[in-house]
């Protein structure tokens, strides 16, 4: 079964824990990259550790929650070969994934409820990227990287 990690900021403990359990309820091995306390910390340390594990292998994909899902997808970003969307709504969630090629979901805690993130996840692990033209455009992005 796919290896998803999961990790967050002191925002998204809770959230965390919910969408874990939905997850493991599928039958997905589930990394958790923390943090497990409310005490105040820096987004940047989780997107990091989950984008440095989608980089090398450890896991598959990753999801990321922070208060808007913002900081902590920007902080994955800058890890070369991450492709990171912060999502609000199904749709974009699955647009991210079949025309963006994503390897990493971000959602806000502050922003959406659990139900909605149960939703947006499960549309963003149903869809497969499409390739073709969007292959070509995911490409182009990632050559920046070499810029
Ligand atoms: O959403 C976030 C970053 O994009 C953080 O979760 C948010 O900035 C944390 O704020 P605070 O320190 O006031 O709890």
């Amino acid at each position: 079964m796919t290896k998803i990690g999961i990790g967050n900021d002191h925002a998204g403990v809770e959230l965390k824990r919910e969408i874990t359990q939905h997850l493991q309820d599928q039958g997905y091995e589930v990394w958790n990259y923390g943090t497990d306390t409310e005490e105040s910390c820096s987004y940047s340390d989780y997107g990091k550790k989950v984008a440095k594990a989608v980089v090398s292998g450890e896991v598959e994909k990753g999801i990321l929650i922070c208060g808007t899902g913002i900081g902590i997808s920007l902080a994955a970003n800058k890890v070369k070969g991450i492709r990171a969307a912060v999502c609000s709504e199904p749709c974009s969630a699955r647009l991210s994934k079949q025309h963006n090629n994503t390897n990493i979901l971000a959602f806000g805690a502050r922003i959406i409820g659990p139900e909605m993130a149960k939703m947006i996840v499960d549309e963003w692990l149903a869809a497969e990227f499409q390739g073709g033209r969007h292959q070509e455009r995911v490409d182009l992005l990632m050559a920046i990287e070499e810029e």
